[in-house]
């Protein structure tokens, strides 16, 4: 069983292992998209690419039927900039993961994807493009974050050469983020203030992996939070909207653990 504990104001869920995980996180998704479809409003959430895609694809595949897929909207809060159907397209990974197996099993309703433009030719144009087709509204029900192993989310990475991205100099919705350190080179991000935008920020990040950097954004084992990642930017700006996700494996021997 799934456990939900506080660490420094913030909500840190732990699972046993991935598939508790994508259990509990169906669990505290599917009320609210209850109550979305209630009130005949639009679900509208914005998911990272990474292992994220395969925790959605399997609470997608079992629990289909009671998540009104149809009323929701889905965005990408980050994208790689490549052609739709490259290995390393986000969209591209989720069509293949989660929507063509989806349709395979012959089930319809199915939830409206926002990919990029598919013209690729001036980056800076991409991301104000995909900055259009966001909801007017400026609100994000939930918005799904990773962790990577140097404390990025998004593609909003952390050090002197990516910093332009966090300062957002031109209060933009999306930014272009040139020279990633994780390939592919050339992506968009949502900025933060676009995360803003959002009622909730859920971070998923599993394995032993993710114990350096946990380490760092939380402070663990007597060590300092490094307030210049990304991650712990997060943590400390948005507080009572960001809850994480992680396993055991992930955790143990250290303040997070269960
Ligand atoms: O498109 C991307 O590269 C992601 O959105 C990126 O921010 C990802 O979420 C993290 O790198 C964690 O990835 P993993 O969950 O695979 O470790």
């Amino acid at each position: 069983m799934s456990s939900t504990k506080e660490y420094k104001g913030i909500k840190i869920n732990i699972s046993a292992d991935g598939k508790e995980l994508a259990t509990h996180l169906y669990n505290k998704i599917q009320p609210i998209v209850v109550e979305k479809q209630k009130s005949n409003t639009p679900f509208n959430i914005a998911i990272s690419g990474g292992s994220l895609i395969n925790v959605l694809a399997t609470i997608f595949t079992e629990h289909h039927s009671e998540l009104f897929l149809n009323n929701w909207n889905i965005y990408f809060c980050d994208e790689r900039l490549v052609a739709l159907d490259h290995a390393d397209s986000n969209y591209g990974q989720f069509v293949s993961n989660v929507l063509s197996k989806l349709k395979e099993s012959g089930i319809n309703t199915l939830p409206k994807v926002y990919p990029i433009s598919e013209d690729l030719s001036d980056y800076e144009k991409s991301a104000e493009q995909y900055a259009s087709i966001l909801p007017k509204n400026e609100h994000f029900d939930l918005i799904l974050l990773g962790c990577g192993p140097d404390g990025h989310t998004c593609s909003l990475f952390p050090g002197n050469d990516h910093k332009y991205l966090l300062e957002n100099k031109n209060d933009k919705a999306v930014l272009h983020c040139k020279d990633s350190p994780k390939p592919p080179s050339d992506r968009i991000t949502f900025t933060l203030k676009t995360l803003q935008w959002s009622d909730r920020l859920w971070f998923v990040a599993t394995g032993a992996g993710k114990k350096p950097i946990f380490e760092e954004i939380f402070g663990l084992n007597n060590s300092p939070v490094n307030n210049n990642l990304p991650c712990a930017i997060i943590n400390n700006n948005f507080g009572s909207k960001v809850e994480w996700f992680v396993d055991t494996a992930s955790t143990e021997s250290t303040e997070l653990a269960a």
